[in-house]
């Protein structure tokens, strides 16, 4: 075992060098590195448990891994609470049995990627839309597993530039994007359905997306996140502060995991 790189992180670094790069370092794409994290967190699943489903194109490698498994009797017993309605679908494809937080409110296990994770495994999700059913689903498990490429890796909450996701209620938008502009000086745009700009993105539960763009950090995630719920119409934020247990990274470097707690 061996330490491996802590993005400039001041505290002691307990991430865990699982495994190395092949001797004639092999070049990876940006999916493989996906698909990677994603099957060394199945790792984690054992039959019998209730496991959060994440969403995107990461989580999508470990839920097909998980219907894999389940197919070749190498797991049973499995209950799956999909994230958003897109991995609902890819477990009825594959045969998880699926149910919800009403019904299984204990949930043993919850795998997801991110779109950004800081040094203190503060997370940015949402990118993807699906920010609130993950944040309900992932503040109760037990144990919370995100993976991700190392492209993924920001020394800030925010550090990548990119968006920063906002589920709002549709009524009013623009009022609650100005508020949130003015509240943090950054940049608000509605979200909108890909190559049809005067449509909004609708999440699963209804809601719009105001994707934020900040200049700088915004500071402490706590305070920062706290305003942004006191803000009418916000229904929550992407930021996932102190949730995550377990972070595993592949890059060309090999493969880490880091746990938190
Ligand atoms: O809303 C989407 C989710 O938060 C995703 O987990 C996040 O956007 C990462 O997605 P991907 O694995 O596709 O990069």
């Amino acid at each position: 075992m061996a330490l491996a790189y802590d993005l400039g992180s001041k505290k002691p670094n307990p991430t865990t060098l699982i495994s190395s790069p092949p001797p004639h370092q092999l070049i990876f794409t940006q999916d493989e590195l996906k698909k990677i994290a994603a099957y060394k967190a199945v790792e984690f699943v054992e039959s019998g448990m209730v496991i959060g489903l994440g969403t995107g194109s990461t989580a999508k490698h470990a839920i097909d891994r998980i219907g894999e498994l389940l197919h070749q009797g190498k797991l049973s017993n499995i209950i799956g609470i999909p994230t958003s309605k897109q991995t609902q679908h890819q477990a009825f494809c594959l045969g998880i049995p699926v149910s919800d937080i009403e019904t299984h409110p204990v949930v043993d296990l919850a795998i997801d990627g991110a779109d950004e994770v800081d040094p203190d495994m503060n997370l940015v999700k949402g990118r993807g839309g699906s920010l609130l059913r993950e944040k309900m689903i992932e503040s109760c498990c037990k144990k919370f597993v995100v993976i991700v490429d190392e492209s993924k890796l920001v020394e800030y909450v925010g550090g990548s530039g990119l968006a920063m996701p906002v589920e709002i209620v549709p009524f009013c938008w623009k009022f609650t994007a100005k508020k949130l502009e003015s509240l943090f000086g950054c940049v608000a745009k509605l979200r909108v359905v890909m190559n049809k700009l005067d449509d909004p993105y609708v999440t699963d539960n209804g809601n719009y997306i105001i994707d934020l763009y900040f200049k700088k950090d915004v500071g402490d995630l706590r305070v920062a996140g706290d305003a942004m719920l006191r803000v009418a119409g916000v229904v929550e934020h992407g930021m996932f502060i102190d949730m995550a247990t377990t972070l595993i990274v592949a890059g060309e470097f090999g493969v880490t995991l880091r746990n938190k707690y």
